[in-house]
């Protein structure tokens, strides 16, 4: 064997080769990567994310689902640039979420990141109409120009009138929010978030409040926002009609992310009609570590122990019979 006295050169030779291996979500513009958020409350530790690993890439529309309190709303508060993880690595368009400054985090959540809330109420400003809402973010950050001046303030109104277009909601621009629908301000504050350009939208049950019509007609926006603007999208959903409706559904339980659902068009070789095809896939971590759904171990009485086989094309995971004769 060649290794067991490698020389100076090859120990040196290996350094390199490790140094130059692409890092997890190199090419990712979301990169979580064993992601921690424990919370403290009265002596008590709430650990609300336990190494949660996610990787979005950029353009991409996805959907995160998970049962109440697994985490979601924690994991998009760090993506906000709102709170900060207590371990791991986060990057959002290669800003690193640990290490920002103060005056950093507000940079980012100004023109790196915009988000939509689930309340109506939280995302406009009541007494502004649609399109002042709109302008606002651009106002703050002086995109157009130098803060207040009258061609920066033609550029400002000139976006969000563009905006209010793309979204189909022209007629709303100068109505207050409560002279809108439920649907229409949530369609002004996707475009309220979309305002500074930002490489990523993220939306916490954006259609939450909404009937299913209404919300068919948010989720929409949210479509063209991707599709014309090119926007990287998360939308945190409980509506199973927004989660079937993304290339990309990621499932998170228990603080970490569990099981993904990808869909792809496909063509009926028979009817010759494009439908949409999903297959569910389980997380498999670094460390090889993988989650088997509950229902697949119940369903073999699987527990504690599972015997491996390696297959030329796939692993078999076995019932223990250790213990029978
Ligand atoms: N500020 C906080 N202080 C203490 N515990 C918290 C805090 N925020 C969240 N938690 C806890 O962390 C866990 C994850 O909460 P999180 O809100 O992220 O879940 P979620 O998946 O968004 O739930 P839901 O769908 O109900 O909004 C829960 O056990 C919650 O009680």
């Amino acid at each position: 064997m060649t290794t067991t006295n490698p020389t100076l050169a090859d120990l040196a030779a290996r350094v390199t080769t490790a140094r130059n291996r692409p890092t997890y979500g190199h090419d990712a513009l979301i990169t979580c990567d064993r992601l921690v958020r424990i919370f403290t409350t009265d002596g008590i530790e709430v650990q609300a994310l336990q190494g949660l690993d996610l990787l979005v890439r950029e353009g991409e529309l996805m959907a995160l689902v998970g049962a109440s309190g697994s985490g979601k709303s924690t994991l998009m508060n760090i993506l906000a640039g709102l709170d900060t993880p207590t371990a791991g690595a986060a990057r959002v368009a290669g800003r690193d979420l640990l290490t920002m400054t103060p005056k950093d985090r507000l940079a980012y959540r100004r023109t790196t990141v915009g988000f939509v809330w689930q309340q109506t109420s939280r995302n406009l400003l009541p007494y502004l109409t649609a399109a002042q809402n709109i302008a606002l973010p651009m106002q703050l950050t002086g995109i157009g120009g130098i803060r207040g001046a009258r061609k920066a303030r033609r550029a400002q109104t000139e976006r969000a009138l563009e905006l209010l277009e793309l979204l189909e909601i022209a007629d709303c621009r100068d109505r207050r929010p409560h002279q809108m629908s439920g649907g229409q301000q949530q369609r002004v504050a996707i475009a309220v978030a979309l305002a500074n350009n930002p490489a990523v939208l993220l939306a916490d049950e954006p259609t939450g409040e909404l009937d299913s019509h209404t919300a068919e007609q948010v989720f929409a926006a949210f479509r063209t926002a991707n599709e014309r603007l090119g926007t990287t999208i998360v939308i945190v959903t409980h509506d199973q009609a927004v989660a079937g409706e993304v290339r990309r559904t990621v499932a998170i339980r228990d603080g970490r992310t569990s099981t993904e659902v990808l869909r792809r068009s496909e063509v009926d070789e028979t009817t010759g009609h494009e439908r949409l095809v999903a297959r569910e896939y389980a997380m498999l971590d670094r460390a090889g570590r993988l989650q088997l759904p509950a229902e697949y171990t119940e369903a073999l009485g699987m527990r504690d122990r599972v015997a491996l086989e390696l297959e030329p094309d796939h692993i078999a995971v076995w019932p223990d019979d250790s213990e029978r004769g």
